[in-house]
């Protein structure tokens, strides 16, 4: 049947069916910011490799203080980068410096502020110490052989940190699908262009160009003009060069809104057209024999931003195994909807006295109002079945912006 408008939580389960596994790379590691890890990262030596003292100073055996000895004869220096040494007499001292391997017969680390050296003698001022202090135990983060970074994480630089520790050089990582983002339109110019009156510039693909590289994902940008025989021989050039297709525009009831057609003529199964929703209802999304995936995203600004966050982002992250963390909001104030649609609501974060998070609805003036999105930090997703949300009733929130 034509149109069945389907559900939010329909809309995602086909999305998920329709995942599939993204090949996996070599990357260089200063390159790899952003990317997805495709493989264990695991400590070939134990965090930290050895006693590390974390002071400049000098190490003693903590039994000779505990005695009563105040001044230890200095025996040695240890700079970092240099083999153990080893406390020949525990009575004595031997100078470390921050990083160096604490040396054997020692356990203890003074801080030269809290000494005072003369003639080959340190002398330790404050009256107590506390055993073993200053020194990073071997072993004590990690263990030699455990996963300190699964396969699946978007590597940030406390990974990439990890990697360089355990002499990656290199990583796996899975090569994002080849992305083409095309609008559609004859309304559309480019952003250089001055727009005659009836025209507007093209802003959507750059919207969702930025957001795709923010999640490691690199496009390329293309136009259709609204001419059915244009679009098919075009659209058929993008399937044979790119993995995954967005198009936005041209999907909905409109004369020339050609796209679902050309999308079906040129052998590309629908998995669904309309999503009860508001925004982005007319969202068409399917797939050919090759596995290649087209998202043709409604034309209004707003519509288009919302079916990336909530759905691209939702396949990308099934491909990629990683399960998103849901953030939950409490509302500021009542809001009323009376369609029976899942209704994603732009709003504003506030931080509150007490703790919470609490998001302030701010609706603009539909989905054609793509500059209320600079004075908000995400969407509610306030469920269908329902007309009435009060304040202080928490739901889920998908944001577009980190809160600060
Ligand atoms: N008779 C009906 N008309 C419409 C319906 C409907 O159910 N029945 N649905 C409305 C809804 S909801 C939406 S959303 C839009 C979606 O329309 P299309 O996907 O066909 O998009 P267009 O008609 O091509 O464009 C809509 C709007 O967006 C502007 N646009 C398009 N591309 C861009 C771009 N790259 N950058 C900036 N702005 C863009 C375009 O100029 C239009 O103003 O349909 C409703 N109509
Ligand atoms: O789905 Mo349209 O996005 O409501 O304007
Ligand atoms: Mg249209």
């Amino acid at each position: 049947m034509e149109n069945i408008f389907i559900t939010y939580e329909n809309a995602l389960s086909i999305l998920a069916a329709h995942s599939e596994d993204f090949p996996v790379e070599d990357r260089k590691l200063e390159d790899s910011i952003g990317g997805y890890l495709a493989e264990d990262l695991i400590a070939d030596r134990d965090f930290p490799p050895f006693d590390r003292v974390t002071m400049d100073g000098i190490a003693i055996s903590y039994p000779a203080f505990e005695k009563g000895q105040r001044e230890f004869a200095i025996e040695d220096i240890a700079p970092a980068g240099t083999p153990q040494k080893s406390l020949q007499d525990t009575q004595h001292c031997i100078e470390v410096m921050t990083g160096a391997i604490m040396p054997e017969n020692a356990d203890t680390v003074v801080r030269y502020e809290d000494l005072e050296i003369n003639q080959g003698k340190a002398r330790i001022v404050p009256p107590t110490l506390m055993p073993k202090q200053n020194v990073h135990f071997k072993g004590i983060d990690r263990d030699k052989g455990s996963i300190i970074v699964p396969a699946g994480v978007q590597l940030s630089s406390a990974e990439i940190n990890i990697a360089a520790a355990v002499g990656k050089a290199s990583l796996k990582v899975r090569r994002m699908p080849r992305v083409v983002i095309v609008s559609t339109g004859d309304e559309l110019v480019d952003v250089h262009q001055q727009p005659e009156l009836h025209q507007i510039r093209r802003s959507n693909i750059y919207g969702i160009q930025s957001t795709l590289k923010t999640w490691g994902v690199s496009s390329d940008l293309r136009h259709l003009p609204d001419d059915r025989d244009e679009m098919e021989l075009l659209v058929s050039k993008y399937l044979d060069a790119y993995d995954l297709l967005i198009f936005t525009g041209g999907v909905s009831k409109g004369k020339f809104d050609y796209l679902p057609e050309v999308l079906e003529s040129l052998n590309i199964e629908k998995h669904f057209h309309k999503i009860q929703q508001r925004p982005g209802k007319p969202f068409w999304f399917g797939s050919n024999k090759e596995g290649k995936k087209i998202f043709a995203l409604p034309g209004n600004p707003v519509s288009s931003f919302v079916c990336v966050y909530v759905y691209l982002k939702f396949w990308l992250n099934t491909c990629l195994g990683v399960t998103s963390k849901p953030l939950y909001v409490s509302l500021k104030r009542d809001v009323n909807f009376k369609p029976n649609l899942v209704y994603f609501l732009e709003a504003r974060l506030e931080s509150q006295p007490d703790g919470t998070l609490v998001a302030d609805p701010v609706s603009g003036n539909g989905s054609g109002d793509f500059a209320n999105l600079v004075n908000t930090d995400g969407f509610l997703v306030l469920p269908q079945n329902k007309t009435e949300f009060k304040t202080g009733e928490v739901y889920l929130f998908v944001p577009y912006r980190c809160y600060s």
